[in-house]
């Protein structure tokens, strides 16, 4: 996948993120293997369910909102299958509950704009589930190619400079 499309892919779960209602808003874009976006997500209410910019959050005893679907869940619930070995962008950290998530729908790689609360929990899911975590305001166009020859999605470079042979 070109470079390019890394950063358009970013740019649209940070403009999903704004369809959010809770106090946080949160997006994500989760594309497969084919290069293709095949699922689109924000946190926000069950439908029918008040939001939290209405009503306020539902705070559990660790300043957790309870009362939203999460970004990836959503994402992931849209692309399904289509998920496997593929990357989801998000603007935040994945919780312990969307890492579960990320792990059972088969996502490989997991890019994100903003730390935001890093659990060590969601760390730990990941990495069992060898999962690459990257934060993508410091990834380089070397650091895509490498990306790419880790997950399976092209060939690896034998030393000299790696080409963007794949046009999608
Ligand atoms: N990776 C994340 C992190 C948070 N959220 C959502 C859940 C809440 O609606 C809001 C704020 O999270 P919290 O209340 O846990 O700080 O963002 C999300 O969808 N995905």
């Amino acid at each position: 996948m070109r470079p390019i499309k890394y950063s358009i892919y970013m740019n649209i779960a940070i403009e999903l993120a704004r369809a959010s209602t809770c106090r946080v808003h949160v997006g994500c874009v989760v594309v497969g293997p084919d290069g293709i976006i095949h699922g689109l997500g924000y946190n926000g209410s069950l439908p029918g369910h008040p939001h939290c910019e209405d009503v306020g959050c539902d705070f559990d005893e660790h300043g957790h909102c309870k009362a939203t679907l999460h970004a990836e869940r959503n994402a992931l619930r849209r692309a399904g299958e289509k998920a496997r070995n593929g990357i989801a962008f998000v603007t935040h950290f994945p919780c312990p509950d969307c890492a579960k998530e990320l792990v059972d729908y088969g996502i490989s790689a997991v890019l994100f704009q903003n730390d935001y609360r890093r659990s060590p929990i969601s760390v730990r899911i990941l990495e069992r589930a060898h999962i690459r975590v990257l934060p993508f305001t410091e990834m380089k166009e070397e650091s895509f190619i490498q990306l790419e020859e880790q997950i399976g999605w092209r060939k690896p470079t034998k030393g000299g400079t790696a080409e963007w042979t794949n046009r999608t």
